[in-house]
């Protein structure tokens, strides 16, 4: 199992009434799946992905990345281990617009310092995005484009885990599909494990399992 998580909750306190989010949650992912957490808005997804993700730490519960239990309190560890093996994919693609689109794919390889130019160019290629962008300022990108460029910034490290918050909600269903299509092939070509938060239905069936939270709880379903 590549990221498991047993009894996790975590509420919010706001004033004096505190929020239950998630309670209870169990959740495996095994390497080289893709998985999909559906749920309505507020019902946690986020929240989920952040733990799953190591950016936040649970109330209770633990989490496993490749069988090791997480340790929430050492957080340079923490970053490290994240920066080597998770890559991240949100919903408003969180590129940096003064930056050009190939200086974005290279910032996670800043952190460790092995600045790999022509593997971010070959990424870039892969997701679809040709060589007279490279160097453009990544504002001038339509949404699909910046989050195929978020893409390739979230494999370049090699990641083990590919985390996604609702990829595809600021972008038209057709590049919804291409872009959960490119995903797909990725994860195949590179054995990535892929989580992936999302509304619809639709997005939810290129994955192999959907998990469900409703209220603070967590179910499962087989897509095969
Ligand atoms: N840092 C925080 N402080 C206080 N409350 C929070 C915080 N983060 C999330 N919440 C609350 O927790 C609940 C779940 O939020 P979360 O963003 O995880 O839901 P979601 O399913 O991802 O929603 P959406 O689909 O709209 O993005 C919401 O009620 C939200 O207001």
């Amino acid at each position: 199992m590549i990221l498991s998580a047993s009894n996790i909750k975590k509420s919010f306190k706001s004033g004096k009434s505190e929020t239950l989010v998630l309670n209870n949650i169990n959740f495996n992912v095994e390497e080289g799946q893709m998985v999909a957490i559906m749920g309505v808005s507020g019902s946690g997804k986020s929240t989920l992905l952040h733990i799953l993700g190591l950016l936040d730490e649970p109330d209770s519960g633990d989490v496993y990345f490749s069988g090791e239990k997480i340790n929430f309190t050492d957080k340079k560890n923490l970053a490290l281990l994240r920066n080597a093996n998770i890559g991240f994919v949100f919903q408003f693609y969180s590129l940096i617009n003064e930056l050009s689109v190939l200086e974005n794919v290279l910032l996670p390889t800043m952190i460790n310092g092995i600045i790999k130019i022509d593997y971010a160019k070959e990424l870039l290629l892969r997701v679809g995005i040709n060589q007279e962008f490279f160097n453009k300022r990544s504002y001038n990108l339509s949404g699909g484009e910046k989050q195929r460029v978020a893409i390739a910034r979230a494999l370049i490290n090699n990641p083990k885990v590919i985390i996604t918050d609702e990829p595809t909600s600021n972008i038209d269903e057709n590049n919804a599909k291409l872009l959960m299509s490119l995903l797909r092939d990725l994860q195949q070509s590179f054995n990535t494990t892929v989580v992936i938060s999302t509304h619809s239905n639709k997005i939810a069936r290129f994955c192999d399992t959907t998990y469900f939270l409703s209220e603070g709880v967590l179910t499962n379903e087989d897509n095969s």
